[in-house]
């Protein structure tokens, strides 16, 4: 059974009906105006759908506004929360979900959209807008977020450049560096990785947000912000996934990266995921993505192969070898990309072992679980109101397949793990700190602590 979010001792969830806070504010302001960008995408695109689809196309343009602005119109209404109606793999547990929530707070009338948890309802909206796509063929394919992603990759393109050109470096003299050399390199790449999540479009409301200076000259003038830093837990733990295969010799472990967003957050994952297969840290990743377009700019698998394709035809040297590295890789399976419909629902991460048992037996196969970006910061930890003082472990509420590290930017006013003190002095000095995007966390947790203690 999933865990029952009325448990003594377990804060709130963060919700819209705290007014004036941030939760308040993004199902008020910014939601809305996430809707009305799809909304005037799709209308953008009429042309597009009748050169495509003739009449049928521009029926199906209309029919699927009709249905956006009738849930724009129920979430600033702040009606109840309605069943899902199309019939998908993933229609049942979203609805059970519901039930769950009337029984938590009552009746149907009170799980509306102000008065529900935050991380509910918002995952609700991507959902729904999903269920208005799907329902209306010809145009049952079209993702409405794509223009953003793909912009936000070739706004990149120098930042893009920067990186394959320093992995190249790397590559190059892999087999001479110091154990030394390999964990700076290593924590430079992590870094680059968890700034990479500043680029995402959710936070922006779908507005430009690329990454246009070199990420490896930045990473200095950032360190300030990085307010829990754990990589040398991580470098361990990827140590410690040696596993001796004869004597003198080792095999590297398993690691898993839980996918944020496309553009380039995307590309740092996977010079990353390309350093730690080439330096002999891993010898598999298996990424996760989405399996339909989900906060604006989350990876699907089609975004995962198009940015592949993409590196590869790129006209710079360094980038297009990485490209056909990528692709390498996925042919011979030492890379592999995953979509679960969890990933698309609400759940709270503690919830994954009891209501998605073959995704947590999935994760439990990892020597290392990455945990990108703020979405899953806010799963991770269920999106409550904690102390900022409690330990990401408390906050984990028993999740933990493997060892994991969550690379976060801070979007969302969720933050725990922080020393006494910390936070006041950040609320004193920035009051918008957990929101700003300014500041990040690595923060890592092992089933097994002792061994990286
Ligand atoms: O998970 P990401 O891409 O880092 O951030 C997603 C995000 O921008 O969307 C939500 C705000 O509406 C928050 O979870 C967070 O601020
Ligand atoms: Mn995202």
């Amino acid at each position: 059974m999933a865990s029952d979010p009325t448990v003594t001792g377990v804060p709130p969830s963060l919700s819209a009906k705290v007014v004036g806070s941030f939760a308040y504010f993004t199902v008020k302001d910014r939601l809305p105006t996430i809707l009305t960008k799809v909304i005037d995408t799709i209308h953008r695109n009429k042309n597009k759908f009748f050169e495509e689809y003739g009449e049928e196309g521009i029926e199906a343009e209309k029919q699927t506004i009709g249905l956006l602005s009738k849930l724009r119109n129920e979430l600033q209404t702040d009606k109840p929360v309605l069943p899902l109606t199309y019939g998908r793999q993933d229609t049942e547990p979203w609805n059970q979900y519901l039930q769950r929530q009337v029984e938590v707070q009552g009746d149907p009338e009170s799980v509306s959209w102000f008065k529900s948890p935050w991380l509910y309802v918002e995952c609700y909206m991507y959902r729904r807008i999903q269920e208005a796509v799907w329902l209306n063929p010809p145009i049952n394919d079209y993702d409405v977020f794509n223009e953003g992603k793909t912009q936000s990759f070739f706004e990149s393109q120098q930042a893009v450049i920067a990186i394959c050109t320093y992995l190249e470096g790397v590559r190059k003299h892999i087999e001479e560096l110091s154990k030394n050399e390999l964990l700076e390199h290593f924590r430079k790449l992590l870094l680059v990785s968890l700034w990479g999540n500043k680029c995402d479009l959710s936070i922006s409301a779908g507005k430009e947000n690329s990454q246009k200076t070199s990420p490896i000259d930045s990473l200095n003038d950032l360190e300030p912000f990085i307010l829990v830093d754990d990589s040398n837990m991580v470098w361990s733990s990827l140590l410690s996934a040696q596993k001796p295969v004869q004597p003198g010799k080792t095999t590297p472990g398993r690691v898993d990266i839980v996918l944020d967003n496309a553009g380039f957050e995307l590309v740092t994952d996977l010079v990353l995921a390309d350093f730690l297969v080439s330096s002999g840290l891993a010898c598999e990743i298996h990424f996760h993505g989405k399996s339909f377009p989900w906060f604006v700019s989350d990876v699907t698998a089609n975004d995962f192969q198009w940015i592949i394709r993409k590196v590869m035809a790129a006209n710079h040297m360094w980038m297009s070898k990485s490209g056909v590295q990528w692709q390498r890789y996925l042919k011979e399976g030492v890379w592999c990309y995953h979509d679960h419909p969890f990933w698309t629902q609400p759940h709270e991460f503690c919830d994954m072992a009891a209501d998605a048992p073959d995704l947590y037996a999935t994760l439990q196969q990892a020597d290392l679980v990455l945990f990108k970006g703020d979405l899953n910061y806010r799963k991770l930890t269920g999106d409550r109101d904690w102390d900022h003082t409690v330990g990401f472990d408390t906050a984990l509420r028993g999740f933990g397949p493997a060892p994991l590290c969550s690379l976060r930017t801070l979007k969302a006013n969720v933050q725990v793990g922080l020393q006494p003190g910390q936070a006041d002095k950040l609320t004193s000095q920035d009051p918008d700190w957990m929101t700003c995007g300014k500041y990040a966390v690595i923060q890592f947790y092992s089933p097994k602590s002792e061994q990286y203690n």
